[in-house]
């Protein structure tokens, strides 16, 4: 079983990689993947291993032109105790020094700390798609992050519960995972979050503005599988653009170089810019002269 929440009958398992921590599916009825982190049994911690298998299942969702939508979520419950989670962030049993340690059962040979979470965090702003947080227990530390950093979050009304242990545990993302989440909660709720790191619920998160619905637990996954046919519904350019205009104010020259891109992109559509391209070619001067100047 990948998860109690999880109905074989629409998903395939993407085969191409060999996961440990992950599990990686696609829907058979649209262009919807399914990420879930597979370590339940402590609540769904990651390790650098996971982190990298995190990275390589997000890049290859990103290249697919079929796909319009991700789901990231984490399978439960937990064998020992029944719990569910969403992510509980950094595996706090493998942490150095300078860093998470890769394992020895991990055979990378990494002697180096790692935190490269954040190449995952950008990595889910950056993909020209919709991310959606799929939250069925705990959103904790990193894990709480990435909730925030994703572009919309559905969460169990039974057993989401919110929470940032950060300091408790001497560290801090003050990257999306605190100044994003300023811009979704306000900057009075997101300093209580971060300096109580009180527990809150799928509705009061919801009330907050940093989770889009609380649906009962049963129905998660099928509401987060109707989000995702209806963003594939969508025009992909059009939903595309409007993800990097989202980005751009909080992603500063980054997101402008992100969403500039992509309208080069377009640009590079037209039979103007095929112009450009075939006179230089040609060794010739370019002609815009049938070219309007748009208003
Ligand atoms: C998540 C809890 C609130 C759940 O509590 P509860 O339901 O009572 O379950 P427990 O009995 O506590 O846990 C069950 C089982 O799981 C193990 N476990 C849980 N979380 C972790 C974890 N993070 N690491 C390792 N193991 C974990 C727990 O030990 C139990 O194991 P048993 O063997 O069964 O006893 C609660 O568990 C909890 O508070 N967990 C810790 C949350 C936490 O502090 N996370 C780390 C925050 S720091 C972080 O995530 C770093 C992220 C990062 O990489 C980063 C990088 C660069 C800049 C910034 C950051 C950043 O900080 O984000």
């Amino acid at each position: 079983m990948v998860s109690e929440l999880f109905d074989p009958e629409v998903w395939e398992e993407i085969t191409t990689f060999d996961f440990r921590d992950i599990t990686y599916h696609r829907a058979l009825d649209q262009g919807t993947v399914r990420i879930a982190f597979d370590r339940p049994g402590v609540r769904n911690a990651f390790r650098p291993g996971t982190v990298d298998e995190l990275y390589t299942a997000l890049d290859h969702a990103k290249r697919q032109t079929d796909v319009g939508c991700v789901l990231l979520t984490g399978n439960g419950p937990s064998p020992k105790d029944g719990g569910w989670a969403f992510c509980s962030g950094g595996d706090q049993t493998i942490r150095g020094e300078d860093g998470y340690q890769y394992t020895d059962d991990e055979d990378e040979g990494q002697s180096t700390g790692r935190l490269h979470i954040l190449e995952v965090q950008r990595l889910i702003r950056h993909i020209p798609k919709p991310v959606i947080a799929v939250v069925p227990g705990w959103a904790v530390g990193g894990g709480h992050s990435l909730h925030v950093v994703c572009d919309l979050t559905i969460a169990s009304d039974e057993h989401a519960r919110f929470k940032q242990t950060d300091p408790d545990v001497a560290s801090f993302d003050g990257g999306f995972g605190s100044a994003y989440l300023a811009n979704q909660v306000g900057q009075k709720k997101a300093r209580e979050i971060f300096f109580l790191g009180k527990e809150y619920s799928a509705q009061d998160a919801a009330e907050m503005g940093m989770v889009n619905e609380a649906v009962a637990h049963e129905q998660l996954e099928d509401t987060a599988l109707e989000w995702g046919n209806t963003i594939n519904g969508k025009s992909p350019t059009a939903i595309r653009m409007l993800k990097y205009a989202f980005n751009l104010d909080t992603d500063g020259m980054v997101g402008q170089q992100v969403f500039a891109g992509e309208a080069t992109r377009l640009a590079y559509m037209t039979d103007e810019a095929q112009e450009g391209r075939d006179a230089f070619v040609e060794g010739r001067a370019p002609d815009f002269s049938d070219v309007p100047w748009h208003y």
